[in-house]
């Protein structure tokens, strides 16, 4: 396929045409003329009255695409069958794939992986469980699990849509830490069918990597299983989030020269990462924290429909600070956005201390555009690749559950989480850190192999790693 030019994209346009009536060269016109650039032409499918062809089309402005299509669909003999992007050229089929490690190129190699040989294998784990890490793929397995009721931002868009998304976590997965995950998203959000679901599958799993399920089930979902199963169970929104959140808050406060322990932070989205976020901030030492949701600041003393807010209000602003977000930013340090698109106005930046730091970090739309609070904010970051100082959670997962596995360890402790932030923190040099760079890239190599040595450190240390280690 054409390399599409810089800032440019190529789109593929489906178009079946009549032979008797239709004109390509109305229909190059037509694309021309809509700012479209023909970049290849393939014939996709003919018969005797129609033709089908994809045909790639480059285009600089993202608007280009409608009216292509609008502008096809009204010549003569010409109807557009499907238009694709890159984005969904790249998830045709899905992203993953299972492989095995090796061929069987004869009967003896199949009556070894298969039956009978296989036979003496599941005794030996029958008699021994704990073998199965060691002769199943149970030693580098997660399962990534979620109901779809919480997808990026998107909300309650179901298991079936929450896919792709659990595709890419996979994919990271193995590109970043060599973790072999696979995407599970459940037809079900009842918080004990879920709980009973992801038990009744865990035998085969070294983890489970709990994702996009919404609060506050998500909480009661996570506390059961990670009582009930021997195995690490971590909800990414909350802690990977949480992780990834404090790392860039000790590089961007060493930066604009504050005491973390010294910040008003204003945290907006008290959902799964909000209510993570803000309990590891009080861990690091953070004490003026102040909840803000669909309905204003969380206030200690107001009736709460559920326990996690009730929790909220007992554990944070202790100014009881009260009314809307734009009220309560007054004199914050830092506002960190984990909620939904837009939230946060530039008049709202204006009124923060000097040197104000904004984490948005709502997907895919945050809660500023970086170009929305340029000249105003002293550090901005999103969860977005696309710009720079990408908070997001990518940054610990991988690394965090090849520690884990790597460790065999039976939980996630406080102690791992923040060895994990102040590895990735770690990996920002004093001499490198910038208001462009405050957290590493995702590609960064020393990123996940740093959060794994640093959890299986904490691991040893907090007595959960099961499994023998020279050096620990
Ligand atoms: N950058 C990153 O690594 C991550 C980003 N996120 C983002 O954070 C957001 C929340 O995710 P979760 O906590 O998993 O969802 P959640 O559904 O558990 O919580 C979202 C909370 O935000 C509140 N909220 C939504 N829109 C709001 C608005 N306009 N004003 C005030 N409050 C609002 C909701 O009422 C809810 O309490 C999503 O956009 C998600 O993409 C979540 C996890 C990781
Ligand atoms: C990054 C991520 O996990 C989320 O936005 O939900
Ligand atoms: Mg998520």
């Amino acid at each position: 396929m054409a390399v599409p030019k810089s800032g440019s994209t190529n789109i593929i346009v489906r178009v079946e045409m009549d032979k008797a009536s239709a004109a390509f060269g109305r229909i190059a016109m037509a694309i021309g003329d809509s700012g479209g650039d023909i970049v290849a032409i393939d014939v996709s499918g003919t018969g005797k009255v129609t033709t089908i062809r994809d045909l790639t089309v480059n285009i600089t402005d993202t608007g280009a695409k409608d009216l292509i299509v609008q502008v096809l669909n009204k010549l003569p003999g010409v109807k557009v069958l499907q238009v694709s992007d890159q984005t969904f050229l790249m998830h045709l089929g899905g992203k993953i794939e299972v492989t095995p490690k090796m061929a069987i190129k004869s009967r003896d190699d199949l009556s070894r992986v298969y039956t009978p040989g296989v036979a003496s294998v599941c005794m030996a784990i029958h008699e021994d469980p704990s073998r199965a890490h060691t002769l199943t793929i149970k030693r580098n397995t997660v399962a990534v699990v979620s109901d779809g009721s919480a997808v990026l931002g998107l909300g309650n868009i179901g298991p079936l849509a929450a896919m792709p998304v659990m595709e890419g976590k996979a994919m990271l997965f193995k590109q970043l830490a060599g973790v072999d995950a696979f995407p599970i998203c459940l037809d079900s959000q009842d918080t004990e069918e879920i709980i009973a679901t992801i038990k009744r599958i865990a035998p085969a799993f070294g983890g489970i990597n709990l994702e996009d399920i919404s609060s506050p089930r998500c909480f009661e979902i996570e506390r059961r299983l990670i009582e009930e199963l021997d195995i690490p169970v971590f909800h990414d929104d909350q802690h990977g989030t949480a992780v990834v959140l404090l790392a860039g808050l000790y590089n961007a406060v060493k930066l604009v020269g504050k005491r973390l322990e010294d910040c008003k932070i204003v945290l907006c989205g008290i959902g799964a990462a909000g209510i993570a976020c803000t309990k590891i901030l009080q861990a690091a030492g953070v004490t003026r924290i102040v909840g803000v949701d669909r309905e204003g600041a969380i206030v200690r003393g107001n009736d709460y429909t559920h326990d996690a807010w009730r929790w909220y209000a007992e554990h944070t602003n202790p100014d009881k600070e009260s009314g809307t977000l734009s009220d309560v930013i007054v004199d914050a340090d830092i506002f960190i956005g984990v909620s939904g698109p837009g939230v946060l106005s530039r008049g709202d930046i204006g009124k923060m201390a000097p040197d104000p730091i904004v984490f948005a970090m709502a997907n895919p739309t945050p809660e500023i555009a970086p170009e929305e609070a340029e000249g105003i904010v002293r550090v901005i970051a999103t969860g977005r690749s696309d710009y720079p100082n990408q908070i997001n959670n990518v940054l610990c997962f991988p690394g965090l559950f090849r520690g884990v596995l790597d460790c065999r360890a039976s939980r996630v402790t406080e102690e791992m989480k923040i060895a994990a932030a102040k590895a990735i923190a770690s990996v920002v040099g004093e001499d490198e850190l910038n208001e462009q760079y405050i957290i590493p890239s995702v590609f960064n190599p020393h990123v996940a192999e740093k959060v794994k040595e640093a959890v299986v450190q904490a691991a040893y240390a907090s007595g959960v790693a099961r499994r023998r280690e020279r050096g620990f």
